[in-house]
């Protein structure tokens, strides 16, 4: 049984998962190299356990959350290290090189990567055994799914007890069989972005008018019915038919859209600047957080609703 949980980079999906990690009855230790970003999580836990409480997860006992600025006290007895730090290989390398010598023979390590294969950063573990992927969807305090990937070299106790700790948590392990980039929920996510962003480009839609139509169509369907299922529902047959002149009009550009390089370019990047596709004011983002939030929240208790009927 897990006890003690080092989170390693508090940037968009430390601060959720260790104070839900915490509200499990864990202890976890949360670093950052920048200070500020330490600081930044701290002034998000009210809003977090706010969040928390309104899903029903109440703190367990002997659960609790400490920041540090140092990586060593940080994965000091540590059952379980979550590297959490930015998608770049070089940067989780580097993590997993400062850990030698600082995490016990037991330690297991896990990455949060959104879609890099775990047998590429194997490659920079010594211990490549007690390792594998813990891909958790943001914000990472509601969404109950999270993928649990093995490497060429993973060990199956080494998954075997992730898929354990998240159960345990009340949360959803979905295993994924093969190691292939993007996992299963970024492969289908970027296949649908990669679509809406070809679709808005192209004129066909403005991106108001797509989000209603994903949002308010298949996005709210997809949360009751599975895609698999949906097939069934729809009928084998009108998929065959509709697929037969659809699936060679779809985008399938290995490029990223000018759409998205540009606005990347220049530095608009979405809420963390103020703009991205939409503009924001610093007041319409506190709003629309809460609302998400609040709206999250409360599909999520109908949805388990559903499953208890
Ligand atoms: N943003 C998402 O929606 C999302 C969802 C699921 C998974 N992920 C994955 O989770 C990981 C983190 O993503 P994010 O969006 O939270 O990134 P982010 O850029 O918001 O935050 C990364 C944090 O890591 C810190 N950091 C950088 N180098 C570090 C080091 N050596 N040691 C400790 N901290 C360090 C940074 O200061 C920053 O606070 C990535 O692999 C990402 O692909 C992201
Ligand atoms: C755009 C995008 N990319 C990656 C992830 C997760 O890895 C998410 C998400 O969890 O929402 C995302 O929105």
């Amino acid at each position: 049984m897990m006890k003690r949980i080092a989170v390693i980079g508090l940037g968009t999906m430390g601060p959720g998962m260790a104070q839900r990690l915490a509200q499990g009855g864990l202890v976890v230790t949360a670093f950052d190299t920048d200070g500020a970003q330490i600081e930044k999580a701290k002034a998000m836990l009210p809003l977090i356990t706010g969040v928390l409480d309104r899903l029903g997860i109440t703190p367990k006992p002997g659960g609790a959350l400490h920041f540090t600025t140092s990586l060593a006290d940080a994965v000091k007895d540590a059952d379980l290290v979550i590297e959490n730090v930015p998608e770049k290989i070089e940067i989780k390398a580097d993590v997993y090189r400062a850990l030698e010598g600082l995490i016990a023979s037991k330690t297991l390590v896990v990455s949060d990567t959104s879609g890099i294969p775990i047998s590429k950063l194997q490659e920079h573990l010594s211990h490549p055994e007690r390792f594998c992927g813990m891909h958790w969807s943001n914000p990472p305090h509601i969404i109950p799914m999270i993928e649990v990937i093995s490497g060429a070299k993973t060990a199956p106790e080494t998954a075997k007890a992730i898929v354990t700790l998240i159960e345990e948590l009340g949360l959803l392990p979905v295993v994924v069989n093969k190691d292939v980039p993007g996992f299963v929920e970024n492969r289908i996510l970027y296949a649908l972005l990669r679509e809406a962003v070809d679709l808005v480009e192209e004129g066909v839609i403005a991106p108001e008018a797509l989000d209603t139509c994903v949002s308010w169509g298949i996005g709210y369907k997809l949360s009751v019915i599975g895609p698999m299922a949906l097939l069934d529902v729809a009928g084998l047959d009108i998929y065959h038919s509709v697929a037969g002149f659809l699936n060679q009009e779809l985008s399938t550009r290995g490029d990223i859209a000018p759409f998205v390089t540009k606005r990347v370019a220049e530095k608009r990047l979405g809420l963390k600047t103020g703009g991205g596709v939409y503009a924001y004011t610093p007041e319409r983002i506190k709003e629309l957080g809460a609302e998400r939030a609040r709206k999250l929240v409360a599909v999520r208790r109908a949805l388990e609703e559903k499953d208890r009927t």
